[in-house]
């Protein structure tokens, strides 16, 4: 099946100088969405942004903004991150002790709910919550940093998501962050997935539109 494939460049690799102009920048290169990284250094070693952030960037935003949450205990913010104007709010499995519940918290919020895996953390723990989610984010690098290389093992559990979704008659989102170039963007994408996240392949590159084209099928 032929699926659109959006692209959601990782703002985490922008000049936060000039963050309210590279959203700019990248939305007239062709970026689908906004991906926003939040990190709190507890569930991953840096600190990057909180709600005010968010919403300075959804003022300059005109696409949707994709939120990635690397938080502990992220039901304490969904609400403040919702209201500060996310669009998509994904929140990690290996985070939440109530994860049906942080998503339907979420909804309520009125942003749409997603939840993402580690690479070392299995399919099975998002079996039961596949058909509350708008999108399941697989991570392919461990999560805190930008510029890491692609984790391999991704494109096979890309393939098993996609069929686990198949069979239950889902067309979920499955977007895939970390690492992401010309070459790991069509592996993935063959193998099912249709977000793209990518950080310092866009943010890098002189011509951000040529590297957005390059990331599409
Ligand atoms: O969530 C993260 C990192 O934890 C990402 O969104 C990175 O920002 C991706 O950066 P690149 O690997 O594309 O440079
Ligand atoms: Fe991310």
């Amino acid at each position: 099946m032929n699926r659109r494939v959006l692209i959601s460049p990782s703002l985490l690799s922008s000049d936060f100088g000039r963050l309210a102009e590279e959203v700019r920048a990248v939305e007239a290169a062709g970026a689908d969405w906004i991906h926003v990284d939040v990190m709190d250094g507890r569930f991953v070693p840096n600190i990057t942004l909180g709600p005010v952030v968010v919403e300075a960037i959804k003022k300059a935003a005109s696409r949707p903004l994709d939120v990635h949450l690397m938080i502990v205990e992220p039901e304490k913010y969904v609400d403040a991150f919702a209201k500060a104007g996310a669009d998509i709010l994904t929140v990690h499995v290996e985070a939440c002790t109530h994860l049906h519940r942080v998503l339907q918290q979420i909804r309520h919020a009125g942003a749409k709910p997603a939840v993402v895996l580690n690479p070392a953390t299995p399919l099975s723990t998002v079996e039961e919550v596949l058909g509350d989610v708008e999108m399941v984010l697989l991570m392919s690098v461990n999560p805190g940093f930008g510029g890491q290389s692609f984790i391999e093992p991704t494109v096979d559990k890309v393939r098993r998501l996609r069929a686990m979704l198949d069979a239950r008659g889902l067309s979920t989102h499955i977007e895939v962050d970390g690492g992401i170039n010309a070459e790991t963007a069509r592996r993935v994408v063959d193998a099912g997935a249709d977000v793209l996240v990518a950080g310092s392949y866009v943010f890098g590159s002189k011509d951000y539109a040529a590297a957005i084209r390059s990331l599409r099928p």
